[in-house]
C-alpha cells in the first residue's frame, strides 16, 4: 500500500510523464510491457490498460525493445516506421545488479505538426537515397531475393524450388511467362542464390534499345570509335556482367539481325567492342526471360532456332495468376505492405467483398495488374481497409462481364440504370438537380426511378 504522501509522489510523476514531450514505454526483461504513457497509446490507438502485460512487438510496430533487452546495448536515434510515419526513437537498457531487467524507450516528434515536418524531410531524404540506391543497383545487382517471391501454392512451391535448383548450376535460363507474372523477381533470385551474387547483375531490356544503338549498349566502344563516341569510350552491358549475370529480358523482340549478334557472343564468350581491334573474354551467365511464345515465332521464322537452344538450357515457366488464386490473399498483404512504405500511407487489408471480387477476376495483366489497383485504391483509400468503393476496376468489370453475354439493350440499360444511380446519390436523391444535371424532365426521371426501382 502507497501512504498518502506516496500517491501524490506518483501522481505527481505521472502527470509529469503524461506530459512529457516524449511518448515512452517500459518493458521488462520478456519484453512485456509494463508501462506507457497515455499520449503513445493514444497515438498507436490503444487501451493504456489493455497494452499492459502484452509483449511489446504485439503492441508497437518494428518495435526492437525486446532485441535491446536481450543485447544490453542501448540504441540511440533509431530511424523507426510507426503508423505510416518515420519517428526518432532511443531505447535504454535498464541495469540492476549488473543484470538487464527490461529497458526504456522513448519516441521524439509525437506533437503532429513536428513530425510531419520532421517526416517529409527524412521522406524526402530517403527518397533521394532510394533513388541512389536502385540507380546503383541497377547498374551492379539484383534487388530482390526468393524471400521477396509471395505464393505459397502448389504451383509456386514448386516454382522456388526449381528457381533454387537452377540458381546452384551456371546453365543458361529462360523464363517464360505473361506479362506481369514475376520473371524479373525470380531472375534476380537466380542470381543472389548463385555463386555469382557478389557479382555484378546487369539488366538488359532487348526490346527498348533502338537497333542502331545495340552494338554500342551490348558491346560497347572505344575512344574515337565513330564521331559522337564519349571521351574515354563506353562500357558495354557483357563488360558490365563479367563475372556476374546478364538478363536478357523481352528477348522475343529481339530484332533478327541482332539475334545473329548475340548468338555470336554466347557461342564465343567472347566481345568485340566497336572501334577495337582485339577481342575480349568474357564470363556471363544468361538468364533471359520472355512472354511470347518462342517456339511458334521459330517456326514463323521471327526468332532463330539456334539462339533458342543456345538460351533455354534450363526453361522455367511462371503460372499465370488466374492459375493460382489462393495466392491473393498473401500477394495482397505482400503487395499493401509495399505500397504503404512506399507512399507512408498505412493500408493495412481489403475488405472481404473487395477480395472476393479479387479472387474471381481472371487478372489478365497477373501481379502486375493486382499491385497497380492496390496502389490506386489505397491511394483513394479514407482509412486503413480498402473498401470496394475505392475499387475503380470493380464496377467496370461488372460492365465488362455483362457485355459478354448481353445484347446491346441490355448493355445500354445497365448503364442508363447506373448513370442514374450515381446521379442520384451525387446529389443526395434531390430528384429536381438531378433531373437538371442529366438533361430530361422531372417527369421522365420519375419513370426511370421506377422502372429501376431506385431507392434513396
Ligand atoms: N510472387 C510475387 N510476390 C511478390 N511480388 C511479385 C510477385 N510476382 C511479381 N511481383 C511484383 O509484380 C510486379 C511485376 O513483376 P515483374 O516485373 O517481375 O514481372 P514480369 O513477368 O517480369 O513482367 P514483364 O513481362 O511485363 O516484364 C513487380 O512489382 C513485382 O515486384
Amino acid at each position: 500500500m502507497f501512504t498518502a504522501d506516496e500517491k501524490v509522489k506518483n501522481s505527481i510523476l505521472e502527470a509529469i510523464i503524461d506530459s512529457a514531450y516524449e511518448w515512452i514505454v517500459v518493458v521488462d526483461r520478456n519484453g512485456v510491457i509494463q508501462y506507457m504513457n497515455k499520449t503513445y497509446a493514444e497515438f498507436l490507438g490503444e487501451n493504456i490498460h489493455e497494452v499492459i502485460g502484452k509483449h511489446v512487438s504485439e503492441v508497437i510496430e518494428n518495435t526492437r525493445m525486446h532485441k535491446v533487452v536481450e543485447s544490453g546495448v542501448p540504441e540511440i536515434a533509431d530511424l523507426q516506421y510507426i503508423r505510416g510515419s518515420y519517428m526518432i526513437a532511443n531505447r535504454i537498457p535498464v541495469v540492476a545488479d549488473g543484470e538487464v531487467i527490461g529497458a526504456v524507450g522513448t519516441v521524439i516528434f509525437r506533437d503532429t505538426g513536428q513530425w510531419k515536418k520532421m517526416n517529409s524531410h527524412i521522406k524526402s531524404l530517403l527518397s533521394e537515397l532510394e533513388f541512389y540506391k536502385k540507380d546503383w543497383h541497377e547498374k551492379n545487382g539484383a534487388k530482390y531475393s526468393l524471400s521477396d517471391i509471395e505464393g505459397c501454392s502448389e504451383k509456386m512451391v514448386l516454382l522456388k524450388n526449381q528457381v533454387k535448383r537452377a540458381a546452384s548450376s551456371d546453365l543458361s535460363i529462360l523464363i517464360n511467362g505473361e506479362s506481369g507474372t514475376g520473371k524479373e523477381l525470380i531472375a534476380h533470385s537466380i542470381h543472389q542464390l548463385s555463386e555469382r551474387s557478389g557479382k555484378p547483375f546487369i539488366k538488359v531490356n532487348c526490346g527498348a534499345i533502338p537497333d542502331t544503338l545495340f552494338e554500342s549498349e551490348l558491346f560497347g566502344y572505344e575512344e574515337g570509335a565513330f564521331t559522337g563516341a564519349k571521351k574515354g569510350g563506353k562500357a558495354g552491358k557483357f563488360g558490365l556482367a563479367d563475372g556476374g549475370t546478364i538478363f536478357l529480358d523481352e528477348i522475343g523482340d529481339l530484332p533478327p539481325h541482332m539475334q545473329i549478334k548475340l548468338l555470336r557472343v554466347l557461342q564465343e564468350k567472347e566481345i568485340e567492342t566497336i572501334g577495337s581491334t582485339v577481342s575480349k573474354k568474357v564470363d556471363v551467365r544468361i538468364i533471359a526471360a520472355t512472354n511470347r511464345p518462342l517456339a511458334q515465332m521459330i517456326s514463323q521464322r521471327q526468332f532463330r532456332e539456334d539462339l533458342f537452344y543456345r538460351i533455354n538450357v534450363i526453361p522455367i515457366n511462371v503460372p499465370p495468376l488466374r492459375e493460382r488464386k489462393e495466392d491473393i490473399p498473401g500477394l495482397v498483404l505482400r503487395l499493401l505492405e509495399k505500397i504503404s512504405k512506399r507512399s507512408g500511407k498505412r493500408i493495412i487489408a481489403v475488405e472481404a467483398a473487395v477480395m472476393e471480387w479479387f479472387l474471381s477476376h481472371e487478372w489478365p495483366g497477373n501481379i502486375r495488374e493486382l499491385e497497380n489497383i492496390l496502389e490506386a485504391a489505397s491511394h483513394f483509400s479514407q482509412g486503413e481497409v480498402i473498401t470496394a468503393d475505392v475499387v475503380p476496376a470493380l464496377s467496370h468489370d461488372e460492365v465488362s462481364a455483362v457485355q459478354e453475354n448481353s445484347s446491346l439493350k441490355q448493355i445500354m440499360q445497365l448503364t442508363e440504370e447506373r448513370v442514374l444511380r450515381d446521379t442520384l446519390a451525387a446529389c443526395s436523391f434531390d430528384k429536381k438537380k438531378a433531373a437538371a444535371k442529366l438533361g430530361i424532365g422531372k417527369t421522365v426521371l420519375y419513370e426511370k426511378i421506377k422502372k429501376y426501382n431506385i431507392q434513396a
